[in-house]
């Protein structure tokens, strides 16, 4: 059986010091993980500023190389993909979604343009029937219809509206890993809630696996499976989310579920049940 993605000691260095500088620093330290193809799974990357989650996404989308190791996706590895055919076909299977939507589209560009060209890249759509038939295939998948889309900007929108028709932009090509890098951050916290459960709804319904990084505690510990916690490029904690969650062992990882849920499980069930009430 293949992994849909497996990490073998995966290390990333960056120099530190200048040009002549013989330094690096691990921005990511033997890092071991796999997603079974057959099971797919919310896979939560939790960790303070500067642990090493953005470049753990990097390596995943192929922009970065790891310095060691192996980061392999379907059974090949990322960092050997040549070619532009290879690329595409990977970069269809493997789609990011990222921190700010406002940033992700250009506020010149009409809205509908970035779905009817992903479609058109990704998906062969050479018709503007098929490119709209696609988008609107997509859109309806997070809630949304072209009609309620067509010609309109970025500003035109909410941060919540405009981070789905990412994860919409995302789901045209079909893909089997969604890599969401810190992607409700910018969203307003009564919408939170809803962008998560919208990753929820791709996992069961389309199958796709979503690695979900975060620093939110709460939106991890509500719609993960599993959870890795990192500190300084190392994973300091893995496993089933409920369990890392809850019962945390590392001094980190205690500090960290402190100050953002009651040490209280039932506590934090409520506050988590509570913000969903609020998103709706
Ligand atoms: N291209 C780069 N060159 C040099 N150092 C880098 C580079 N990218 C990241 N780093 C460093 O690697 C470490 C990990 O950064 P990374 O962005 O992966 O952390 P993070 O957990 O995603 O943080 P944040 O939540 O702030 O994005 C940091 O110390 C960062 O300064």
């Amino acid at each position: 059986m293949t992994d849909l993605l497996r990490l073998d000691h995966v290390t990333k260095l960056f120099p530190v010091g200048g040009f002549f500088s013989r330094r690096s620093m691990k921005a990511v330290d033997d890092v071991n993980f796999a997603l079974s193809a057959d099971k797919p799974e919310i896979f939560a990357i939790v960790g303070e500023s500067g642990s090493g989650k953005s470049t753990l996404a990097k390596m995943m989308l192929g922009n970065e190389v790891p310095s060691s190791g192996q980061l392999s996706f379907d059974g090949t590895d990322v960092a050997a993909i040549r070619g532009r055919a290879a690329r595409e076909a990977f970069m269809a299977k493997v789609q990011p979604v990222f921190q700010n939507p406002f940033e992700a589209f250009n506020p010149l560009t009409k809205l509908d343009e970035y779905l009817f060209a992903t479609a058109h890249r990704f998906l062969g759509a050479s018709n503007r029937g098929a490119r709209e038939a696609a988008a609107d295939a997509a859109l309806q998948r997070v809630g949304l219809s072209l009609s309620e889309v067509r010609g309109r900007y970025s500003h035109e929108l909410s941060g919540g509206q405009l981070q789905r028709i990412a994860v919409a932009r995302a789901l045209i090509p079909n893909p089997k890993l969604i890599v969401a890098d810190e992607p409700v951050s910018m969203v307003d916290a009564s919408l939170r809630m809803s962008i998560v459960n919208l990753f929820r709804e791709l996992r069961d319904e389309l199958k796709v696996s979503i690695i979900y990084i975060t620093h939110d505690l709460a939106t991890a510990y509500y719609i993960s499976d599993r959870v890795i916690i990192m500190q300084k490029g190392k994973v300091i904690e893995s496993g089933d989310a409920r369990t890392v969650l809850e019962h945390p062992t590392q001094p980190y990882s205690i500090a960290l579920k402190g100050a953002v849920l009651p040490p209280d499980p039932a506590a934090a069930s409520a506050i988590i049940r509570q913000r969903q009430v609020v998103a709706g």
